[in-house]
């Protein structure tokens, strides 16, 4: 039985992995850990399988803060990837929320509380409905639900799942509020052995490249190396290095598995350039279709 560490239970990100392990025979045992550093370190540390990464929102682009830890603070494998609805909702008590004429009114709620992307995706939403409240970050949406729960007449509300809101008792007050339709959210799973549960045809590998310093058009060549042999990029993103201001790495997502004669070829070509090239992991990737 593969053990698998993921944000609290109820979170977008406990559903999603949920979906991706929905498969006969497969028994799962889940640690919920509050902040996604604890659910790296789970895995870093031996006591699970798997660490379960929201990497990359339609609407917000990647989650820097987890980039930035598959990058900077651990050293662990990608194994796949797969992509889940993100659906976020209104959350709290509609007795603290009551209007005067029987319906809701928003301005009775004084705090918002939710995960950071949560609240990014919902914006133009709070912005219209309550711009006069308060938000609060918290490690996942489902904390925020939690905290609403366990603080009955304060007029809180969180943004979280349909799951965390009937595991915790709290009314829906509005369903659906992202700010765009179609909000999808890639995830990661990230351990030192490889995903096998499941097939998919569509292969992914991520790199990093570091470029040498005053190579003038260093980055031309880097994706001259892939274009020349029709090699497809899905994602190409620069992000500092750390080391010193203007400084970047490229993080760059490959539509083909390492196995493959092509892939290694160009990545000794782009390091015959002197440039740097870290594999964060060659894995099959999901889509929600594949999933369902
Ligand atoms: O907080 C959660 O529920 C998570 O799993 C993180 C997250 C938040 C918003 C969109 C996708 C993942």
């Amino acid at each position: 039985m593969k053990t698998i560490a993921v944000l609290p239970a109820g979170s977008v990100s406990d559903e999603a992995v949920k979906r991706l392990f929905a498969i006969e025979g497969e028994e799962m045992n889940w640690k919920h850990h509050r902040l996604i550093a604890d659910v790296f370190m789970s895995t870093v540390n031996g006591i699970s399988d798997y660490s379960v990464v929201p990497i990359e929102n339609t609407i917000e682009g990647s989650v820097n803060l987890h980039v930035d830890w598959l990058v900077h603070e651990v050293d662990m494998p990608i194994q796949a990837e797969w992509v889940y609805p993100s659906i976020q909702n209104l959350i709290g008590r509609a007795s603290e929320a009551a209007g005067e004429d029987g319906g809701l009114d928003f301005s009775k709620i004084k705090k918002v509380i939710s995960h950071p992307v949560a609240i990014a995706q919902c914006l133009q939403f709070l912005r219209n409905e309550l711009p006069h409240a308060e938000i609060e970050t918290v490690g996942s949406t489902s904390e925020g639900v939690k905290i609403v729960k366990e603080n009955p007449g304060q007029g809180w509300a969180a943004i979280g799942t349909m799951t965390a809101a009937a595991n915790n008792e709290l009314d829906v007050l509005s369903q659906g509020i992202t700010d765009h339709d179609n909000n999808f959210t890639r995830f990661l799973l990230v351990g030192p052995e490889p995903f096998t549960a499941r097939q998919s045809e569509a292969q992914k590998t991520s790199v990093l490249i570091t470029l040498p310093e005053d190579f003038p058009g260093a980055l031309h060549q880097v994706l001259a190396a892939f274009a020349w042999r029709k090699i497809n990029l899905s994602k190409i993103e620069s992000r500092p290095t750390k080391k010193k201001l203007g400084n970047y790495y490229f993080y760059i997502d490959i539509e083909m598995a390492l196995d493959t004669v092509l892939l290694p070829s160009a990545l000794e070509e782009i390091e015959a350039l002197g440039c740097q090239v870290r594999i964060l992991g060659t894995y099959p990737s999901f889509t929600y279709e594949q999933l369902k």
